[in-house]
């Protein structure tokens, strides 16, 4: 069984379909974000704020590596920058991993972010009004990295259990 590395957007719906995906597939589910914050003791917040962008890059990177160096199977959700940093989209076309994107139109994303930005380190200071603006310009400089995965799944007006669906039929 291959490794499952689910990519996209913050708020694109990583973490959710994760673990949806992971009791439809029976496999053990691992989200990165909070692999990072277990091991460091420290949450996304206080990293970026305490240690640094930088430091949190390569750390994202280093913990993605340790992962994928692993023997077992399992779903991992990304975090939303992952691909597009390090050369971690190189790790979506692995032999041994089915990579998806989470395709998430603008105005979904941007709905979903306006009711829950305030914990994410990159959108806190953003004013209300110039979030879709951002989130605009951030996804086509990021779109590039996220199309390296293997798989692209739309999300927009779909339910989790739909994309889940959709995914479970790739593997
Ligand atoms: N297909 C969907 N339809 C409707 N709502 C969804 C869908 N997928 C996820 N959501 C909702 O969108 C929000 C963001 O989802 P989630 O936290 O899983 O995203 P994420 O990509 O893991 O975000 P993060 O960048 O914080 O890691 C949640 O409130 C979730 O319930
Ligand atoms: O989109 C991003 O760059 C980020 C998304 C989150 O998952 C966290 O990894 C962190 O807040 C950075
Ligand atoms: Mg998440």
């Amino acid at each position: 069984m291959k490794k499952i590395l689910l990519c996209g957007y913050m708020a694109s719906g990583k973490t959710t379909i994760a673990r949806l995906l992971g009791k439809a597939a029976g496999m053990p589910v691992l989200d990165l974000d909070e692999v990072i914050e277990k091991k460091t003791g420290k949450s996304i917040p206080q990293l970026f704020s305490q240690d640094g962008e930088i430091a949190f890059r390569r750390l994202e990177h280093d913990n993605l590596k340790e992962l994928l160096a692993e023997e077992d199977a399992f779903i991992l959700s990304l975090g939303g920058g992952t691909p597009c940093y390090a050369n971690n989209h190189l790790f979506l076309q692995r032999d041994d991993v089915v990579s998806v994107y989470l395709k998430t139109g603008i105005e979904e994303l941007v709905n979903r972010l306006r009711h829950q930005g305030k914990e994410r380190p990159l959108l806190e200071k953003l004013p209300d009004d110039e979030l879709q603006e951002y989130v605009a310009k951030h996804l086509f400089d990021r779109s590039y990295y996220y199309h390296q995965a293997k798989h692209v799944v739309v999300t927009d007006g779909k339910s989790p259990e739909d994309v889940v669906n959709e995914i479970m039929s790739l593997f």
